[in-house]
């Protein structure tokens, strides 16, 4: 709950007016029964007067009643709206902090429904604090003076009543709340499989999986039902349970008023209020146990969140450090890496260098480490030992805009985002102008097919890009990496839809159009880095080999491999 304080700071004023309207609403709610026990009274007496007066007052209480009531959900709301949307912009600020490594220790699904669903249970929590929390104790406590004060001779019937609807209220509030970890925990398992449903639609439908992901979301989703129907069961015993120990409590007290009437023939007026009374504080009982069970729900949601405050970021940049680009030169020194949940270092000892506007080539198998190694380039991974440096910078000590205006790195797998094409090739250079998109586009050999729709670069690119081609995306992606200008261009296997020869008109823009950028190409084909300047030869994580295609030809036996296995194949498929 330390968490909130900052925020509830920042709404001073309104939790300084929720709080009066709190204590005039807890005044009406206690005043009327003693006001109506006085009407009775007044009304057996034939007192006309003073009931007129008595009742008038009982009508403004009601009016009291619902103006606080309004206005008490009115500050309450405008603390919880502001408290939740504030906490929410400095826990996605913090995400934005976070390197792979923290995205991948918490899961990007888990992220997802911290930020969506702990909210919404911080913000019940914090409209629960504010409209039942601080209302309901001092309506309780005034219901149990005001029940003693109105029959004081029978005080011990309202002690054994608060004891055995507390006994059975700790009880299930106990069991309760041990529920909403595992609450949250299936929530996040649901989350993420139908996450990776939904993102892997096309496969499981071509490779017939449905019934299976049908049967892992509902064995997920069985396991929060029972979750759910405990909490159910437990919440469905409450109300009828405190109900019947609290009309028993009723039953004995009026049986026992009925016995001594003879000798206190005024406790006929006081029943009406002391009934009201009993029942005012069954209401509030049950009121503040569902706050605490809210309430505990919402700090379940709030440690989630803590923690994800509580993580230092791994990859830290030096903001005090320049933000104009660095140089277009790359510099491994006994670079190894292992990822966080990994056991075997996925790099090892690599060292190397490429000079400025060099065209480099990384081939080496799958999973040798190639786009481990260019991910270490744009520093979405700090080396876990050795060093790396950019333009002569040791990538430890970049500010993070200068790095990222240097590195433009084109993934593997190629993402775009609902929007216009415009928007998309944009997102490399926020100001690009139209030459500037044509250009790119032309370099990246999408131009053709995007004159061909009518709105051209305004065309519109589907949620998850659903309206285009695998090689449309791709050429679109190198687009937006060419465009942004950085010193340094890493293409990550970012042609392997393309055919042949859309492939080489790329590589031939890139060498006369970007005579000065430093690019990387990562690919599987030995043939897509032939011409580089220089070859990076991976096996398993090490640096096996260095050179031009024909020094590696004659030296490495990795690379000769590779290219012998290859040949082969192209010339199996060419007959
Ligand atoms: N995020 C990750 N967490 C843990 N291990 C990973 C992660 N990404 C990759 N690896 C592991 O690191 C190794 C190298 O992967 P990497 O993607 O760098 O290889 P690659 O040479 O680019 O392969 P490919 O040509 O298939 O893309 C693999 O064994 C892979 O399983």
């Amino acid at each position: 709950m330390k968490i909130l304080l900052p925020y509830f700071k920042r709404y001073k004023k309104d939790v300084f007016l929720t709080l009066i309207t709190i204590v005039f609403s807890a005044f009406a709610t206690l005043y009327q029964p003693r006001l109506l026990q006085q009407v009775q009274n007044e009304l057996l007496a034939d007192q006309q007067q003073a009931v007129i007066r008595d009742t008038a007052i009982l009508i403004g209480l009601g009016l009291l009643s619902i103006i606080t009531g309004v206005l008490n959900v009115y500050y309450a709301s405008r603390i919880t709206q502001g408290v939740v949307s504030d906490l929410r912009e400095d826990t996605y600020a913090k995400i934005q902090t976070f390197s792979l490594a923290n995205v991948q220790q918490f899961s990007s699904e888990s992220l997802s429904v911290r930020l969506i669903n702990d909210m919404q249970q911080i913000m019940n929590m914090i409209m629960t604090i504010f409209m039942q929390l601080i209302r309901m104790p001092l309506i309780l406590i005034g219901s149990i003076i005001m029940a003693i004060v109105t029959i004081p001779r029978y005080w011990w019937a309202v002690v054994v009543l608060l004891a055995l609807i507390m006994g059975l209220g700790v009880v299930a509030v106990k069991q309760i709340t041990t529920m909403f970890d595992k609450f949250q925990m299936y929530m996040d398992k649901i989350s993420g499989r139908t996450g990776e449903f939904l993102q892997g639609v096309r496969v499981v439908k071509s490779f017939n999986q449905s019934p299976q992901e049908i049967a892992k979301l509902n064995k997920d989703s069985d396991e929060l039902n029972e979750v759910n129907i405990k909490v159910g069961y437990w919440f469905s015993t409450i109300l009828p349970g405190a109900q019947l120990i609290s009309y028993l409590v009723i039953s004995l007290v009026v049986y026992l008023i009925g016995t001594s009437i003879l000798q206190h023939p005024q406790d006929v007026s006081v029943i009406t209020p002391y009934v009201n009374y009993v029942l005012t504080m069954l209401f509030a009982i049950l009121l503040v146990g569902m706050a605490v069970m809210q309430i505990s729900r919402g700090n379940v949601s709030l440690r989630r969140i803590q923690e994800i405050m509580d993580t230092q970021p791994d990859v830290v940049f030096n903001e005090k450090a320049p933000e104009d680009a660095l140089g277009g030169s790359i510099e491994f020194d006994d670079v190894s890496f292992t990822y966080p949940d990994g056991q075997q270092p996925v790099l090892k000892h690599i060292s190397f260098a490429v000079a400025p506007g060099q065209m480099v080539g990384i081939v080496g198998a799958t999973g040798s480490g190639k786009s481990t190694l260019a991910q270490l380039i744009a520093r979405l991974y700090d080396p876990t030992t050795g060093k790396i440096k950019i333009g002569g910078s040791d990538l430890r000590q970049v500010n993070e805009n200068a790095l990222r205006k240097t590195v433009s790195y084109v993934l593997q797998k190629a993402v775009l985002f609902s929007g216009t094409i415009a928007d998309n090739l944009r997102q490399g250079k926020k100001d690009a102008t139209s030459y500037e998109l044509e250009r790119a586009a032309q370099m990246a050999q999408a131009s053709e097919f995007i004159q061909r729709y009518d709105e051209t670069f305004d065309h519109e690119v589907e949620e998850r890009s659903a309206n285009f081609s695998g090689g449309q995306k791709q050429r679109l992606s190198i687009a937006r990496g060419i465009i942004a200008g950085s010193p340094i261009l890493i293409l990550d296997d970012s042609t392997s839809a393309l055919d042949a020869e859309s492939e080489k008109l790329i590589q031939e823009a890139l060498e006369k159009q970007l005579p000065d950028t430093t690019t990387i190409m990562i690919a599987e084909k030995i043939v897509s880095v032939m011409h580089a300047d220089k070859i990076l030869v991976l096996d398993n994580g090490r640096l096996v080999a260095e050179g031009t295609h024909e020094e590696l030809l004659k030296t490495s036996p990795v690379y000769q491999e590779i290219y012998k296995t290859q040949k082969a194949k192209e010339r199996k498929e060419e007959l």
